[in-house]
């Protein structure tokens, strides 16, 4: 219950509900006769859950088969929606004011300071707007990219499974209310707190009380005294059930539950940085460092070289201001957000930024088979009876069909190999009513993903299915042709064997049925799961779906290689693995087994082959033992799995891959990426989509440190010609570029398409930095020099053309002039560098010299940000600017296409040295 001086408030569809401890009053009645229902919610809130069941029904208004759809209705506006209310951990006046004491705003203020104090204070006012501007620009992208990570929830809401109007139905969980049945099965997320009053469930308690020890509860438990939490007949919202199956009556849900009441799930997690973000950060700080230091080493050289103290201190600032990278951050979020935003409307929703980056670097894809590379559409194609196959008429296989459609789970929906079953005895004209299946068992063996079979107990005896090798070593008969029980003769095994084996072999997944004759049943599993006789085996279908073919070349292009590890037999496996292009001729099946058997050095040499393995019939242990041997070889792996027994490798891999549709919650708990459409080719859809980001963040950084090197040059000239050049670029005019006309274009960097040959080529190594080498060579190296060289022609030429000379001096208009040409020389360059950056190897050609709008329009920008600076008389004055001519416009006109050229020049020898033709 909650504290009575715990006021919660909720929300909850337009009307709003004060809690106090135990008595809820709706503040808005509409429609409600509140005096009436803050008795009845009075009755309801003080419900105790660890009442035998007669009793909480009694209390809850309920009863054993749930509540009436229109109750439930009723419940829900009073109660309000079974969630939680979120409580902020910052609200958005204390995160944009995180933005000023971020270190790169405090280096900022202190120039504003020091520019303040040197003299200057409309540079110091500069600075200050720099800071401000910057600090809403990085608060309203890191919102973007909050919101965009929040949005995700939407795509994957938690269900439960209900009993409304008598029949098991799916909701979305924040629908429950207290009174509700609820069905709790193995891998579930509880999500309201409840009494169980049928079956036994194992659940895991860790989000409450942190212990990692499953607990039992069962619906038999009697009432002992105790802390509520280990009360054994008690399920709390926001545990996990690992094991078992069972109902339970709904007493707490929201804001009431235990979960609520801790408000546990209100305290977001911290975000770890990305390892891109952390990279950036470092290369921030470095620039910063080296921004700084050349600063302050203008300092003296600028007043030796006669600048005089105010203007050197000014200009040391301005270089400070301008290089110092403080952009650079909130930017990459955004671009990984947007990234995330586009794998959710993909079909994979992706829980952390960072995994946009490490699904980019995938270098071997784990897949499981059944639903993943298949439909999961299961259909009996064939069926075989000891001796022979038989067509659907023999009356044996009727038989057969009953047997297995009465040992199954299944109702509406469920397991797609159970519904094949159900439906194959309904098509030979022997329906199973689920319901008084149910009522008529009298033990459940349920399947086992490690026994890989199933036993029910019912009137007429035992009833098994499951994998031939796990059903087989059970039965000591063998229902032969004449219905006559013979012993399992070693021709027979054989006879059995070599049925699989065609079967297999052909792609069909076989099952074994076995029955048994017993009365009274025995209890235990072992007990049951003896003495059987095999009645035949069926042999089902389940295509490939279609796009995972061209999926898993597109993965093989870009040098992801595919295991597939499955519960199924091998060589269906197999076969389905060659329909769909995976592994070489003669693949290679491991099978569980063996994998037990096999050392760790053994396994590790396995894996280092270049073939792609079958694994089959493999068990949740070899899936993690296959995913640490990957990792230590330096793999980066990706890791699909559905199961509660999955969550351990699925948290393990760089990128755990559950399935949204068939997954269960703990899988996708685990995972960091839901694929919502289960669908294999959705996750190289996300390694191209993660390639991709990573590539724009390259794209961009190029283009916003390719500046540098022609804002430094006019500097260096001015110094090591001891002044006698004049100072060629003004401070303002530099902070006009890297914080005006740049600003645009490098965001529209961000949003770039993916360049062709992006998935034909091999995975990026993990070590490689956002940041390398070659990235700095040729932003700084290339880009930069040839921008530096053209931008300083306009200068000189300017001087020139007014009969400059070093010993002469310029008047202040030449001056203005050339100087302008330098502003107005390094914008033309880096729309040249915007176009060149568009691609890392590729000619700008196939992707389309117009393809990307959104740098058009940030080019049209800086086009007119620039001219405004150059023209109008108000900001001439600021910016110490004067108007170009049509000889100077023409002068700059090839800049672009001068830059922009020799990058070309330098991808086509690239390209030709790597010998692709893209
Ligand atoms: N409902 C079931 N009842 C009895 N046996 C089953 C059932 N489902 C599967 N089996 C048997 O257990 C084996 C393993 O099934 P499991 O569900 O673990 O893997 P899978 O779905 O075939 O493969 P994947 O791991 O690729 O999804 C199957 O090959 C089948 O023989």
């Amino acid at each position: 219950m909650l504290p009575c001086n715990a006021r919660t408030q909720i929300a909850s569809q337009g009307r709003r509900t004060l809690l106090c401890g135990r008595a809820t009053l709706p503040v808005q009645g509409r429609g409600v006769n509140s005096e009436v229902m803050t008795e009845t919610l009075t009755g309801l809130d003080a419900v105790d859950g660890r009442r035998p069941p007669q009793q909480l029904f009694r209390d809850l208004r309920t009863s054993a088969g749930g509540l009436g759809a229109r109750d439930a209705a009723r419940r829900l506006a009073v109660y309000g929606p079974n969630e939680l209310s979120r409580k902020h951990a910052r609200t958005w006046p204390g995160e944009l004011l995180a933005q000023f004491t971020q270190p790169l705003a405090v280096l900022l203020m202190l120039a504003a300071v020091l520019a303040w104090l040197g003299g200057t204070p409309e540079l110091a006012l500069a600075v200050v707007a720099v800071i401000l501007l910057n600090a809403a620009f990085a608060f309203v992208q890191e919102r973007q990219a909050e919101r965009a990570v929040e949005a995700l929830a939407a795509y994957l809401p938690s269900g439960a499974r209900a009993l409304r109007d008598g029949r098991i139905a799916d909701i979305p969980a924040r629908d429950l209310v207290p009174g509700d049945v609820i069905e709790i099965a193995e891998g579930d997320r509880i999500c309201a707190d409840g009494r169980l009053i049928e079956g036994t469930v194992s659940v895991d308690l860790s989000a409450l009380n942190g212990e990692s020890v499953p607990a039992g509860r069962t619906a038999d438990a009697r009432f002992a005294p105790g802390p509520l939490l280990e009360a054994p007949e008690l399920v709390f919202s926001g545990t996990v059930c690992v094991a078992g199956q069972g109902r339970a009556v709904v007493t707490h849900t929201g804001m009431h539950s235990e979960i609520g009441r801790i408000a546990a799930l209100s305290q977001r997690g911290k975000t770890e940085p990305s390892p891109l973000e952390r990279q950036v950060r470092r290369a921030t700080w470095i620039i910063a460092i080296a921004a700084v230091a050349a600063g302050a080493a203008f300092l003296p050289i600028g007043v030796v070289a006669g600048l005089g103290w105010a203007a050197a201190i000014s200009f040391s600032i301005g270089l400070i201001v301008a290089n110092v990278p403080e952009g650079l951050l909130p930017t990459i979020t955004l671009a990984l957000a947007a990234g995330v935003r586009e794998l959710a409307r993909r079909g994979a929703v992706v829980k952390r930024l960072s995994a946009v980056e490490t699904l980019g670097s995938t270098t071997v894809i784990c897949t499981d088979k059944t639903g993943t590379l298949t439909e999961n559409r299961m259909r009996v194609a064939r069926i075989w009876l000891p001796g022979s196959e038989v067509g659907p008429d023999d009356p044996r296989a009727r038989d057969l069909a009953s047997a297995a459609a009465r040992c199954t789970t299944a109702n509406d929906t469920g397991d797609p190999t159970e519904l094949a079953l159900l439906r194959l005895a309904a098509d030979l004209g022997i329906p199973v009513n689920t319901v008084e299946r149910d009522e008529a068992r009298t033990a459940l063996h349920a399947f086992d993903a490690r026994l890989k079979r199933m036993s029910t107990v019912d009137p007429d005896g035992v009833h098994t299915k499951g994998a031939v090798e796990s059903v087989l070593p059970l039965c000591t008969g063998v229902r032969a042709s004449d219905g006559l029980i013979v012993p399992v003769t070693p021709e027979v095994r054989a006879d059995v064997a070599s049925a699989v084996d065609r079967y297999a072999n052909a792609g069909l997944r076989v099952l074994a049925v076995a029955a048994r004759q017993l009365d009274p049943a025995p209890p235990d599993r072992a007990a049951a799961e003896r003495d059987l006789h095999l009645l035949g085996l069926v042999a089902m279908v389940d295509p490939p779906r279609a796009g995972v073919a061209g999926a898993v070349s597109a993965a093989h292009r870009a040098g992801i290689r595919i295991h597939v590890i499955t519960g199924d037999y091998g060589p269906t496996a197999a076969e389905i693995a060659r329909q769909v292009g995976i592994g070489g001729e003669g693949r290679r099946i491991v099978t569980g087994e063996q994998l037990d058997h096999m050392s760790e050095a053994e396994l590790d040499a396995l894996l280092a082959e270049p073939d792609e393995v079958i694994f089959a019939r493999s068990s949740p242990e070899g899936k993690l033992q296959i995913c640490e041997a990957l990792r230590a070889g330096g793999q980066i792996v990706a890791m699909t799995g559905d199961g509660v027994n999955d969550a351990p490798a699925l948290r393990h891999a760089d990128i755990g891959v559950a399935m949204g549709r068939s997954g269960t919650d703990v899988a996708r708990e685990a995972a960091t990426m839901v694929l919502t459409d289960d669908n294999f080719a959705t996750i190289v859809r996300a390694v191209d989509a993660g390639r991709r980001v990573f590539d724009n963040v390259r794209k961009f950084v190029l283009y916003i440190f390719a500046h540098a090197v022609p804002e430094v040059v006019p500097f260096l000239v001015f110094a090591l010609s001891g002044g006698a050049v004049p100072l060629p670029l003004t401070v303002l005019q530099i902070l006009a570029i890297d914080l005006g006309t740049e600003t645009l274009p490098a965001l529209a960097l961000g949003r770039e398409r993916a360049e062709p040959g992006l998935m034909d080529r091999p995975p990026r190594s993990p070590r490689q930095g956002v940041i390398d080498k070659r990235l700095l060579l040729r932003a700084w190296g290339l880009l930069g020099v040839v921008s530096a060289v053209l931008v300083m022609a306009g200068y000189f030429w300017t001087l020139w053309r007014a009969g400059w000379h070093p010993d002469a001096g310029v008047s202040d208009h030449v001056y203005r002039l050339a100087t302008t040409m330098t502003f107005a020389g390094i914008v033309a360059c880096q729309i040249g560098t915007a176009f060149a950056a568009r691609t890392d190897r590729a000619a700008l050609r196939s992707i389309g010299l117009l393809s990307n709008r959104l740098l058009l329009a940030g080019i049209a920008f800086e086009l007119a940000f620039a001219a405004a600076l150059i023209y109008v008389p108000p900001l001439q004055e600021i910016f110490g600017t004067a108007a170009l001519g049509p000889a100077h416009l023409a002068f700059l006109l090839p800049f672009p296409v001068l830059v922009w050229g020799a990058d070309e020049l330098y991808r086509w020898r690239r390209r030709k040295a790597d010998g692709t033709r893209s």
